[in-house]
């Protein structure tokens, strides 16, 4: 184990079980991407900070939720990482939504060796949504869509309690105000530990603007 995986595990503060798991996890994601081509190659060299903990930054934001969906998963990140730090909650069932079938055969690999809560839809979001309303507590989606994209897809979701948890660069005011015309919602900013330009939306009671 490199001196950065140390400082990142460090970081996370997850048991000595979350640890090998999510070694595991990134083992395969480094053979699979030889052949399959899963994330940007450039990122693997990263792939703890950049993809690994970059994940794991949203579970706190997610307060209680455990029935979540993660919305064009591709390797996994963020959904696949939340389940590996939930796996071992009562209750926690990730969906992790994606189109793009070499992607699902890799999330549905990983979870199956893990034995992770996780049900891998390959489909688009739009034609499996009917079947996650009401079912899910958090929603999350790593550079899938601007916010007002991403609130066209997932607004019959975010209702109530529901909240949804983006991952988002440097340009999120502009994200925010041009959702606005379109949506109203409960909107705030949280800093990312893993990118000082990058911030996190928590959005949540999201309506059609009338
Ligand atoms: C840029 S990648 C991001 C992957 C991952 N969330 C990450 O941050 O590394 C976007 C992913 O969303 C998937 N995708 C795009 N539109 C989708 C849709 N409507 N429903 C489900 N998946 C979709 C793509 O196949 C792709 O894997």
């Amino acid at each position: 184990m490199t001196g950065v995986v140390r400082e990142v595990l460090d970081r996370l503060r997850v048991s000595r079980e979350t640890e090998e798991a999510l070694q595991v996890y990134v083992d395969q994601l480094v053979i699979w991407q030889k052949v399959k081509n899963l994330v940007g190659p450039k990122t693997l060299d990263n792939v703890w900070s950049r993809h690994v903990e970059d994940s794991a930054q949203l579970l706190p934001l997610l307060g209680t939720a455990a029935r979540l969906v993660d919305i064009g998963s591709g390797a996994g990140f963020p959904g696949l990482v939340l389940a590996i730090l939930l796996r071992e909650q009562q209750g926690a069932l990730i969906h992790l939504v994606e189109s793009n079938s070499r992607k699902c055969a890799f999330l549905r690999d990983v979870s199956r060796r893990l034995s992770l809560p996780v049900r891998v839809h390959n489909d688009r979001i739009e034609d499996v949504l009917p079947t996650l309303i009401g079912q899910v507590e958090g929603v999350t989606a790593r550079a899938l869509a601007p916010l007002s994209g991403l609130l066209d897809l997932t607004n019959e979701l975010l209702t109530g309690p529901v909240v949804g948890v983006f991952p988002k660069g440097q340009d999120v005011e502009r994200e925010l105000t041009d959702a606005s015309k379109y949506w109203t919602f409960q909107a705030s900013v949280k800093a990312s530990c893993t990118d000082s330009k990058a911030r996190i939306l928590l959005i949540s009671d999201v309506r059609r603007a009338t």
